[in-house]
């Protein structure tokens, strides 16, 4: 809690508080006795004094002016007038509160870090012919670890043997087992639920995704939210502008005929109930559980920021391949003479590609037992292809794009060029060797996710790099209207699409962060899908969805709406509250206790109102 960096009130000072202060109640209203004022000297020394001291250091080492000092100062003014019981009553409160806010922050703060307790401490490392237990630590990739049924897997890997079903919960936040194979990446602190796996570890345990999600975590929880720099800048100005009114307030107390003594109580207790304490926790409350329960549940925000602006949002705009659609296409047609060459040569130029095309067409080609070509030089050319050199000559694969630029007239291919497949050319300079139709079907749970944003009264946006036919029947498919389909595009044509959307409000841009990178940065709020085990995605966006999961859209967008929501009214609450406790102190003598019970109330009640995001069930919205 750097802003409200009340001193570290530790257990120790605060049972002298508690003791000091019962000997004083106890003095003052059943037996009075030398306990009474020893108890007040220990209250003020266990309670203010550490307070002081740090609330000083600041001042003068960085210039601020802490809240903090404001308690002390209205507890030596009680003091001065000879109420000093209410001063340490003032103290005391104060120190309970200060515990309270700073356990309840740190319970936020923490919450992602224990999926670090999830992980398993040690794994059954295969050597040679037997399984030897070493800690988790020790792993290096390459490695092969054996994962039983039931348990946690102890590190990122490929599985390669072995099926399960796999419970993802701690990574993605979704709540439906998974079915994963061999081939398929594993993620440290996920359950085993039902088979016998083998795992090839692929990263070291310190950078694994668990521990990448729990840094960025850590890190957002360190930056501010827009808001947050507001009441920060409000509480250094405010705190200034309650310690000159305190001191009008006294001067004017005085003037209107009160004596001296009750003139300073007064003023203290105007310190009391117009510092801004409860104004100051409110947002950083909110934010803090918001991005802890959002990052439960597979979904982590860069910062307090990206929580504010989503809340705001009112477009989204989505990229096609790999977002709205699985990203794993298959190869449904070839238009070739000889199929063998053909896609031994597709296969050689597409092998560096991490395009979900390339893909298709190397698993195509593996599946009749084509060997790739060697083809060199390969460079790719984004939205249009790929180009490479082959024993026989200059190679090309891509679109109508790539093909014009290398001054390829173009067949009609019956059925094929007006359809509504990806289709990818393969040529030699102006010749064309062949083509293939690629397709890809939308994700289960886009259609939901796109129908829900809609009703929410959302402006949605389709854009794709892919060809109009293509972008139509996935559009249709998925309920977008024919002016929300953008096909065609190069990055700079998404980026530019998403600033004249921008224009109208705040723009989100949903995508996956390969090609899209730009138009991430360009959005308000760039939102990547299927992040665990994506690096690209996880750095380009402002927002990570772990899963695929579509659904995890809307959930992130209400958690960002009812943290909004919750900070408003932690604002409101504050100030009203606030507010009532000065006209008390100025109109209705009310007595310093009461404004001290009033504003270290205040104070707490914003910090769990804002806690009660921790418990938001952002897996199941
Ligand atoms: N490696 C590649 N091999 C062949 N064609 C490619 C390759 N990369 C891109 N293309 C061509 O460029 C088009 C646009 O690619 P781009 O990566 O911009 O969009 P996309 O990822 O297919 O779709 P979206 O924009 O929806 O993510 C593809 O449809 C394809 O025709
Ligand atoms: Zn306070």
């Amino acid at each position: 809690m750097p802003e409200h960096s009340h001193g570290n009130h530790d257990n120790l000072l605060i049972a002298v508080v508690l003791l000091g202060m019962g000997a004083a109640l106890f003095s003052a209203f059943l037996l009075p006795g030398w306990w009474g004022p020893a108890g007040l000297i220990a209250v003020y020394l266990a309670a203010g004094v550490p307070t002081a001291l740090s609330a000083l250091s600041e001042l003068f080492r960085e210039r601020r002016l802490d809240i903090d000092l404001l308690m002390v100062l209205a507890a030596l003014a009680a003091a001065a007038v000879g109420s000093a019981l209410e001063g340490a009553v003032l103290l005391t409160l104060f120190a309970i509160s200060e515990t309270l806010e700073t356990r309840a922050m740190g319970r936020a703060r923490r919450a992602v870090e224990a999926l670090m307790a999830l992980r398993p401490d040690t794994a059954l490392k295969r050597q040679g012919g037997t399984v030897v237990e070493v800690p988790s630590a020790e792993l290096l990739p390459g490695d092969i670890v054996v994962v039983r049924p039931g348990a946690r897997v102890p590190v990122d890997g490929v599985i390669v043997e072995g099926e399960a079903s796999m419970d993802l919960s701690t990574v993605t936040g979704e709540s439906m087992p998974a079915h994963k194979g061999p081939g398929d990446r594993v993620f440290e602190a996920t359950v085993n639920l039902n088979g016998v796996l083998e795992v090839e570890v692929s990263h070291a345990a310190a950078d694994s995704t668990v521990a990448r999600m729990v840094a960025l975590v850590t890190e957002a929880q360190s930056q501010k939210a827009p808001s947050e720099r507001f009441s920060d800048w409000f509480g250094q100005r405010y705190t200034i502008a309650v310690l000159l009114g305190a001191v009008a307030a006294f001067l004017g107390f005085l003037a209107t005929g009160t004596d001296m003594d009750t003139a300073l109580y007064r003023a203290a207790t105007l310190l009391v109930a117009a510092s801004p304490c409860a104004v100051v926790i409110s947002v950083p409350a909110a934010i803090l559980s918001a991005l802890s329960a959002a990052a439960r549940g597979g979904v982590l925000f860069k910062g307090g920021g990206a929580l504010e602006a989503l809340a705001e949002v009112r477009a989204f705009a989505f990229d096609k391949t790999g977002t709205l659609t699985t990203g794993r296409a298959e190869v449904t047609g070839l238009h070739t003479t000889d199929e063998s060459r053909f896609l031994a040569l597709m296969a050689g130029i597409e092998a560096q590609s991490e395009h979900p095309i390339a893909d298709a067409i190397r698993r195509a080609a593996a599946e009749r037992g084509i060997d790739a070509a060697g083809v060199h030089e390969v460079h790719a050319h984004p939205s249009e292809g790929v180009t490479g050199q082959h024993p026989d000559g200059p190679l090309w694969a891509g679109n109508a794009r790539m093909a014009a630029r290398m001054g390829a007239d173009l067949p009609h291919l019956d059925g094929v060029s007006d359809g509504a497949e990806t289709l990818i050319w393969l040529g030699r300079e102006a010749e064309i060797l062949g083509a293939v139709t690629v397709a890809d079907r939308p994700r289960d749970s886009s259609r939901a996710a796109v129908t829900r944003l809609r009703s929410e009264g959302l402006t949605l946006a389709l854009m794709t790099g892919d060809r109009h036919a293509v972008a139509r029947r996935i559009g249709a498919d998925l309920g977008f209207q024919e002016t929300e389909i953008h096909a065609d595009l190069l990055p700079a044509d998404k980026v530019a699409l998403v600033g004249d959307l921008a224009a109208q409000g705040r723009v989100a841009f949903v995508g996956d962060g390969v090609n899209d990178a730009a138009a991430l940065a360009r959005a308000d709020v760039g939102i990547a899908m299927g992040a665990a085990g994506s690096e690209v995605a996880l750095q380009a966006a402002d927002v990570a969805l772990m899963s695929n999961e579509m659904g995890q859209l809307a959930a992130a967008r209400h958690l960002a709406r009812r943290t909004a929501r919750i900070i408003r009214q932690n604002l409101i609450f504050a100030l009203g509250a606030m507010l009532v406790l000065v006209i008390g102190g100025l109109f209705f003598d009310l007595p310093l206790p009461l404004a001290v019970l009033g504003h270290e109330g205040g104070t707490v009640l914003v910090v769990l109102n804002g806690l009660r995001l921790l418990a938001d069930p952002i897996r199941r919205a």
